[in-house]
């Protein structure tokens, strides 16, 4: 049977599945200190906010910054904190496919979770200042962070074959 751990990364990474950035699918799962899934997350554009006619695009051309996703785009890790109702703040954690970036990183800490457990980190060395300063923000508010050690390598989901 599947760990706890690996049951709720398995499904940050299955809502990473719903989103439609071509570039990066991040998923986030938010989870009570009971063990409860409180909310559930990917990154995408805000409600009502088209697809159609926001760009996915990570560069522009022409150099304007309004052809690129960055302004437009919902973080995983904020919509699976919009996604629950705040009913038990205390010692929830959140389920994160990518380690967050410092603007999530306030969001977490404000909205109380006290442990965050990722999966891959983007930043490749020290220079980036939004892994350096999410680090920093994080550990001074006293939120743990983990790195996902997978005890199962894969969790395949057969609907062909299903085991029931
Ligand atoms: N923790 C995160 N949660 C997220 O939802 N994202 C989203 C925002 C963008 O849609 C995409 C990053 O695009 P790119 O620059 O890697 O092509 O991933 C990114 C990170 C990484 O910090
Ligand atoms: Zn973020």
């Amino acid at each position: 049977f599947i760990s706890w751990d690996d049951y709720f990364m398995a499904i940050a990474f299955l809502s990473a599945e719903r989103s439609k950035d071509p570039n990066r699918q991040v998923g986030a799962c938010l989870v009570s200190q009971e063990g409860i899934i409180l909310g559930i997350g990917y990154n995408g554009f805000p409600r009502g906010c088209s697809d159609d006619k926001l760009p996915w695009a990570k560069k522009s051309a022409r150099g304007d910054p309004l052809e690129t996703k960055y302004p437009y785009v919902v973080h995983a890790e904020v919509n699976a904190i919009l996604n629950t109702n705040h009913a038990s703040a205390a010692g929830q954690k959140l389920y994160v496919t990518m380690f967050p970036c410092n603007e999530c990183a306030k969001i977490i800490i404000q909205s109380g979770v006290s442990e965050v457990l990722y999966f891959v980190e983007k930043r490749i060395d020290n220079s980036d200042h939004v892994y350096v300063a999410s680090h920093n923000l994080l550990s001074m508010a006293g939120v743990k962070v983990r790195k996902h050690q997978p005890q199962m390598a894969q969790i395949p989901i057969n609907f062909q074959d299903p085991r029931v």
